[in-house]
């Protein structure tokens, strides 16, 4: 292995994906030290002038949270920290089986340039507009490519691997949640938070899935959302065949399913599963929903998101304590009857207060974390393979199966403003739109509402519902799309088979 990539490895390294905050590249050489290997780069935000080179480790506040950890308060770089927090936190907590922290690799500048621009015509133009790789970086992670099967099998075989982001998968329950907001013990931060993506602009349709049904431990419940992950796979969802992408968007968002995404599709996994011509989609989302049923491997996430245990609109009190602020909530609440719910928090015992904002941040990370599954046929695994298997009775094949979590970077502690404050936009925006459906249900569709899309009568209401439709490109009124689009927000009961649907564009 080279001491330092230079300028000439980057050819070796090909687009694979990105997030917010990372760049993550694949290996298509042959040295032995990279092959099956991913390098991570962080990106530094292009409307920061200054490109930090990662030598500014925690602040005060952050090392009293995270001392308990052997480890991270003394790591010199924030590179280091975010290993030992991989390490120490998060790998325990989810298991190391599931769990590649990687190594350091160290880069020069001219890498990290050459990278940068080989990959620009690949990367969405939002991303582009966004974020370019920081090329004052020392070092990058190398990690394991969990989008191929690692050792043990033919190299001519063929690999799928799904790559979940599941988002939160329980409503909560505490009792630091404001009348107003009850809607939150009710309805999943996720589909509130689509409705108003969907109105900033974000999203041009709302998802199909629900996280409470993929960690719902019921089979039906997860091949629900397998379903919904199909049709409207977002960030949420992507399909690779051997390390290149099949289905899902590519450092971003995949609103829909278009027909053409759904042909190579098919295509891809024809490879793969031996099923009748048409049936290779519902072979795949049977496999995924027996592998989570059975393996129980959502158990453990739900069990480290469920650390926030009082919610942000408790936390949030014990935050401004931690970093020695009055309470900008309370404060602005004001009034006995508030200061007095929220006083057995600020009155807590320090610890008690570190831990609260602790298991939040960790549950923060576990809230936005993905997950990647890789498959391959057993019949072309030696007998000695240790991964574990799953029988597909619709094609009677028996896969292995490999299961990891990527991005459990450590969430900053200055955040927990900007997620008080997030939640509280997403829970108000849902609670306008409450109000405004109450006017809608009296209201019968008219004739252009009705060209514009299916309309469902129920309850003795009318529904419209707007099925695999882009809305955003129909010359519609504005205030017409906002009601269509509440009205199919609304309409809880699936009358519709989504499923059938994608499958007849794809067929
Ligand atoms: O707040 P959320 O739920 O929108 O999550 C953010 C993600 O948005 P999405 O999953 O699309 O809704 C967001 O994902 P995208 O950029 O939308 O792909 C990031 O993962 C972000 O984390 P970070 O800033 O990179 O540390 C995520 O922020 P955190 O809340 O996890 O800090
Ligand atoms: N170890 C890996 N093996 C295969 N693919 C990976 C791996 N790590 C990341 N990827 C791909 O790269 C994409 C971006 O990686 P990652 O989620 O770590 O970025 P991020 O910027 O930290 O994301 P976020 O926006 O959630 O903060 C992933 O969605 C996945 O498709
Ligand atoms: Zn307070």
């Amino acid at each position: 292995m080279a001491a330092i990539l230079q300028a000439k490895d980057a050819e070796e390294w090909t687009y694979r994906g990105e997030g917010a905050v990372n760049l993550v590249l694949a290996y298509c050489g042959s040295s032995p030290h990279f092959v099956g290997k991913v390098l991570r780069i962080q990106k530094v935000p292009n409307d920061r002038h200054e490109c930090e080179n990662g030598h500014s480790a925690l602040n005060n506040h952050e090392s009293l949270l995270w001392g308990k950890f052997e480890g991270i308060v003394s790591a010199p770089t924030k590179e280091i920290v975010e290993h030992v927090y991989v390490q120490k936190v998060m790998c325990p907590l989810l298991g190391s089986e599931h769990v590649d922290a990687g190594i350091h690799v160290l880069v020069s500048r001219d890498f990290l340039e050459a990278v940068d621009n080989k990959v620009l015509c690949q990367r969405p133009s939002w991303r582009v507009d966004a974020a370019r790789v920081n090329p004052l970086r020392d070092s990058v992670l190398l990690i394991a490519d969990h989008s191929v099967f690692p050792h043990g099998s033919l190299k001519e075989d063929f690999c799928v691997s799904v790559e979940i982001k599941p988002k939160g998968g329980f409503l909560p329950t505490s009792e630091f949640i404001a009348e107003e907001n009850a809607v939150k013990k009710r309805i999943t931060r996720f589909k509130m938070h689509q409705a108003l993506k969907l109105h900033q602009g974000k999203i041009s349709q709302i998802s199909q899935y629900d996280p409470l049904d993929l960690f719902s431990g019921s089979k039906d419940r997860i091949q629900r959302a397998f379903k919904a992950l199909c049709l409207t796979p977002q960030n949420n969802f992507r399909i690779f065949l051997n390390g290149s992408i099949i289905f899902g968007g590519m450092g971003g968002t995949a609103d829909n399913t278009s027909s053409a995404v759904a042909q190579s599709f098919h295509d891809g996994l024809k490879h793969v599963i031996l099923a009748k011509d048409g049936m290779h989609i519902k072979c795949l989302v049977d496999l995924l929903t027996e592998t989570i049923f059975k393996s129980g491997l959502l158990n453990r996430l739900l069990e480290v998101q469920k650390l926030d245990a009082i919610d942000i609109e408790g936390a949030i009190h014990a935050y401004y304590d931690i970093i020695s602020q009055p309470c900008v909530v309370c404060r602005k609440i004001g009034g006995k009857r508030f200061s007095a719910r929220y006083s057995s928090i600020h009155s807590m015992p320090r610890d008690d207060k570190v831990k609260i904002v602790r298991d939040y941040l960790i549950s923060a990370t576990a809230k936005d974390l993905s997950m990647m599954i890789s498959f391959k046929s057993k019949i072309n695994m030696d007998e000695e393979s240790p991964h574990r298997a799953v029988f597909l009775e619709a094609s009677k094949q028996t896969f292995c199966y490999k299961a990891s979590f990527i991005d459990l970077d450590m969430k900053p502690l200055k955040k927990m403003e900007y997620y008080y404050q997030l939640d509280q936009q997403i829970v108000n925006y849902y609670v306008q739109m409450l109000k405004d459906r109450d006017v809608l249900d009296c209201d019968e569709p008219t004739q252009e509402s009705l060209n514009a899309c299916t309309s469902v009568k129920h309850g003795g209401k009318f529904f419209l519902f707007q099925a695999n439709h882009n809305l955003r490109n129909d010359k519609l009124s504005e205030e017409l799309k906002r009601k269509i689009w509440i009205s199919f927000l609304f309409y809880e009961e699936r009358c519709v088979n989504y499923f059938s649907i994608f499958q007849s564009i794809s067929d």
